[in-house]
C-alpha cells in the first residue's frame, strides 16, 4: 500500500495550494486525490484557457460536477444549475476568475468570534503570498491600481484582462456619477472595497490565458518526486485508527475509487487535508462518520464523532438584475456564440493575447453601502451596524445575456450581488457513498431582509441603466420590462432568474464547536487529532467579495498552520 506524510483530498483550489507549499520540503511526501479529469488529456483545454470563453466551461460541461440545488421555495420552486470544477484545479479551472479579496472586516470578524490569527492584518500576507502582479496595459490608463497590494513571489498570475468590454466601462462611469450612486473609482483589493473598480484576474499576461491552481502552483511542483496528483480518482471515506489519541479520533489514511473502479488506500502518515470543497469536503466527514448524529444514522452510517454543524452554514452571493438590449458596438458574448466568423476572428487575436476573448466575461465590479434610512425602514440593523467598510452590495455587469423569451438582440446582464446573505442553507448526504451527490439547499431569498434588500437593489441597478450616462447605448429593458414596478413584481421577477455566482461556503465552518463550528482556528476538525479541512468550507461568515482569493489565502495558511505542527 501507499504512505505519504499528507494526503490531500481534492485536487481543486486550495488543495494543490497546500500540496505545493508542502512539498516545497523535499522530506515530505504528498498525495493528492482529485475525482475529476486531467487538465490536458481529457478535454479541450482551449476551453479551459481562453478567458473570453469562460462562460462555456460552467454548466452541463465534462469539467463540471453539474450539481442542481432542491427547489428553491424562494426562487419560482427553480432547482438551480450549481457548477463546480470536476478537473484538476477544480472550479479555478473553470470559474471566472476575478480576483477580488473584499472587505477587511469579514476577516476581522472571523478573527472576532474567536479565530485567533485569522484578522485581516494577519490574513493579508497571505493573501499577497500567492500573487505575481503584472499592471495593466499602457493603454489601460483608465484602470486604477496599486501594485503594492499584490506584491508577492508566488506562481499565480494576477492582471488585468487586455481586454475590458464597452459595457464595463459605461457602468463603471455611471456608478461614479452624481445620477447613479457617486462611487469613488479606485483600488479595491486593499481591504477597503467600497468603490468602482476593474477586476483583476487571474490571468497569464503573457498569452492571456486562465491561470488556475494546476498551472500556476501544480505545475509548479509537478516536478518534485515527493508530489503526486492522481485525478480519476474518488474519495470514498477516511480512515480512522481503532485506537484514539487524547480522546481524538486518529485518521490513517484515505480509501478511494480509482481510474479503474477499484478501491485502493492511501496512507497519511501524519495527516488527512480536506480540500473537496464546499459540497465536498463536509460529503466526506459525514460518510467517514463525522456529523450530525441523526443523519449519519438515517444513512446506516457509524457516528464516530456527533458533530452537528458539519454540512450546515451554507452560505453565496445570489446575483440576480434586469437586462437590457444594447447597441451593437457594444460587444457581448451573444455576438460572437451566434457568429462563427466573428469567433474565428476573436480566436485568432487571442492567439496573440489580444481582442475580446482576451479577457474574462466581466471586467469590473462595485462594492456599496445600502443608506442608512432604508436599512432602518426594513429593521435591518445587523446590516447597518456592519462596519463602515463591509459592503452591503456588489455591483457587476455582465458582457451577454438572454432573455426569457428567447428574442434575437443584443443583450448585457447588470446585477447586484447580495454580500453579507441572511439567508442560509445546508448540503446533506443521500446515502454513505460519495458516488451519490449530496442535497444542496441554499435556501435563497429565505429571509425577508435579502428580499427586500434584493428588490432595492434591482431598482437601483434600474435607475443606473435608464440614467443620462448609458442612455447613448441602452435600447431598452428586456427583462422583466418597464411595466414591472410594484415590489412585488420586482421580487417575482427577481425569485424567476435570480442565480448564485457559486461562491458555496461556510460548511465546515471555523468557530467554537457550541456554535455549530467544525474546525479550530488550526482548521483541524473537532473531535478528530489529525484531520483538516482548508477550503472555502470553513469560512465561518461570507466575505464580502468572490470567494476565489479568499481560498488561495485560507489554503497558504493551512500550509503553514501545518507546517508549524510537523
Ligand atoms: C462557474 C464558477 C464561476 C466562479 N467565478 C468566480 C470568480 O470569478 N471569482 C471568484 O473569486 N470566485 C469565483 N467562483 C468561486 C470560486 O471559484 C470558488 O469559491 C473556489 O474556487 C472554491 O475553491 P475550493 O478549493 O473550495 O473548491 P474547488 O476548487 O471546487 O475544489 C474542490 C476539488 O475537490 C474535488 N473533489 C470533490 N469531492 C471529492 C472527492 N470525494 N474525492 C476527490 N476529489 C474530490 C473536486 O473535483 C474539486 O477539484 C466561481 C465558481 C464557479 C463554479
Amino acid at each position: 500500500a501507499d504512505h505519504y506524510d499528507y494526503v490531500v483530498v481534492g485536487g481543486g483550489n486550495a488543495g494543490l495550494v497546500v500540496a505545493e507549499r508542502l512539498t516545497e520540503d523535499s522530506n515530505i511526501s504528498v498525495l493528492v486525490l482529485e475525482a475529476g479529469l486531467d487538465y490536458n488529456s481529457d478535454f479541450n483545454v482551449t476551453y479551459l484557457s481562453v478567458p473570453g470563453l469562460d462562460l462555456t466551461v460552467t454548466g452541463g460541461s465534462m469539467v463540471d460536477w453539474n450539481y442542481t440545488t432542491v427547489p428553491q421555495e424562494h426562487l419560482a420552486n427553480r432547482q438551480v444549475a450549481y457548477p463546480r470544477g470536476y478537473v484538476i484545479g477544480g472550479s479555478s479551472s473553470t470559474n471566472f476568475m476575478a480576483y477580488t479579496r473584499g472587505s477587511a472586516a469579514p476577516y476581522d470578524e472571523w478573527a472576532a468570534i474567536g479565530n485567533e490569527g485569522w484578522g485581516w492584518n494577519d490574513v493579508y500576507p497571505y493573501f499577497k503570498k500567492s500573487c505575481k502582479f503584472t499592471p495593466p496595459l499602457a493603454n489601460q490608463s483608465y484602470i486604477p491600481y496599486e501594485a503594492s497590494v499584490y506584491a508577492g513571489e508566488g506562481p499565480l498570475s494576477v492582471t488585468f484582462g487586455h481586454y475590458i468590454e464597452p459595457i464595463s466601462v459605461y457602468f463603471a462611469d455611471a456608478l461614479t456619477n452624481k445620477t447613479g450612486p457617486n462611487l469613488e473609482m479606485k483600488e479595491t483589493n486593499d481591504g477597503a472595497p467600497i468603490g468602482v473598480g476593474y477586476l483583476a484576474t487571474t490571468v497569464k499576461p503573457a498569452d492571456s490565458t486562465r491561470d488556475s491552481s494546476w498551472t500556476s502552483f501544480g505545475v509548479e511542483a509537478s516536478s518534485r518526486s515527493n508530489f503526486k496528483v492522481q485525478t480519476h480518482s474518488l474519495a470514498s471515506r477516511i480512515l480512522f485508527s481503532d485506537t484514539k489519541s487524547n480522546g481524538n479520533l486518529v485518521a490513517t489514511g484515505v480509501e478511494y475509487t480509482d481510474s479503474t473502479g477499484a478501491t485502493q488506500t492511501a496512507y497519511a502518515d501524519k495527516e488527512v487535508v480536506l480540500t473537496a470543497g464546499a459540497f465536498g469536503s463536509p460529503q466526506l466527514l459525514m460518510v467517514s462518520g463525522v456529523g450530525p448524529s441523526q443523519q449519519l444514522q438515517g444513512n446506516g452510517i457509524d457516528v464516530l464523532v456527533d458533530l452537528p454543524g458539519v454540512g450546515q452554514n451554507l452560505l453565496d452571493h445570489l446575483f440576480f438584475g434586469p437586462v437590457y438590449e444594447v447597441t451593437n458596438n457594444i460587444t457581448t458574448a451573444g455576438q460572437f456564440s451566434n457568429n462563427v466568423t466573428l469567433y474565428q476572428e476573436y480566436m485568432a487575436e487571442w492567439k496573440f493575447g489580444e481582442g475580446e476573448l482576451s479577457g474574462a466575461i466581466s471586467s469590473m465590479s462595485a462594492w456599496e453601502r445600502v443608506p442608512d434610512d432604508f436599512l432602518d425602514s426594513i429593521g435591518a440593523t445587523e446590516l447597518k451596524n456592519l462596519r463602515e467598510d463591509w459592503n452591503h452590495l456588489q455591483l457587476e455587469v455582465i458582457a451577454g445575456g438572454s432573455v426569457p423569451s428567447g428574442k434575437a438582440g443584443n443583450y448585457v446582464s447588470p446585477a447586484a450581488v447580495l454580500s453579507y446573505p441572511f439567508s442560509k442553507g445546508n448540503v446533506t448526504i443521500v446515502s454513505a457513498s460519495t458516488k451519490d451527490k449530496p442535497l444542496v439547499q441554499p435556501n435563497w431569498l429565505s429571509s425577508e431582509i435579502d428580499q427586500k434588500l434584493a428588490v432595492w437593489a434591482f431598482k437601483q441597478v434600474r435607475e443606473v441603466m435608464l440614467g443620462d450616462t448609458m442612455a447613448p447605448i441602452v435600447l431598452g429593458e428586456a427583462y422583466p420590462g418597464l411595466d414591472v414596478t410594484s415590489d412585488e413584481d420586482i421580487l417575482a421577477a427577481i425569485a424567476a432568474v435570480a442565480h448564485p455566482i457559486y461562491q458555496a461556503s461556510g460548511t465546515c465552518a471555523m468557530k467554537a464547536e457550541a456554535d455549530g463550528g467544525v474546525v479550530d482556528s488550526k482548521l483541524v476538525v473537532y473531535g478528530t487529532q489529525n484531520v483538516r479541512v482548508a477550503d472555502a468550507s470553513i469560512f465561518p461568515i461570507i466575505t464580502s467579495a468572490n470567494t476565489m482569493a479568499p481560498v488561495y489565502m485560507v489554503a497558504e495558511k493551512a500550509a503553514d498552520l501545518i507546517k508549524a505542527d510537523q
